[in-house]
């Protein structure tokens, strides 16, 4: 299976499990890999057969806009149904990166799999 990608996608979102994060608004930093066969796409040159990237950004960016989730891991799980339902995803892999606000770390998150390749 083939992979559509979309790295260091910058989104801003509410999101926090501390008191001083519920009044602002943070960025996250996203990763994906979706599984698509491009043959079709490939073969007709279409955009119509490809998974648009354009397209599930604006998905993504929707959904961080109305998002208001404690936890990473809620804003990532919801975010992959979501994607998945909405474009007939059937794999993948969803990294979010929080900046380490007072923690001494570059970078904190997780990274999900979701479905079958
Ligand atoms: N596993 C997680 N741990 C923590 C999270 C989280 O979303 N998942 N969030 C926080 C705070 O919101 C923190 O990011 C503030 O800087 C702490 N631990």
């Amino acid at each position: 299976m083939d992979t559509v990608f979309i790295k260091g996608l910058e989104i801003e979102t509410l999101i926090g499990a501390y008191t001083w994060e519920r009044s602002l608004r943070q960025c996250l930093h996203l990763d994906l890999d979706m599984a698509w066969d491009i043959h079709k796409a490939a073969q007709s040159d279409d955009l119509e057969h490809a998974l648009d990237y354009a397209q599930v950004v604006a998905h993504i960016q929707a959904f961080a806009h109305q998002a208001q989730y404690q936890l990473v891991e809620s804003f990532a799980d919801h975010l992959a149904v979501h994607l998945m339902q909405d474009f007939g995803i059937r794999w993948m892999r969803l990294r979010v990166t929080k900046p380490g606000v007072n923690i001494h770390a570059r970078q904190l998150g997780i990274e999900i799999e979701r479905g079958q390749r």
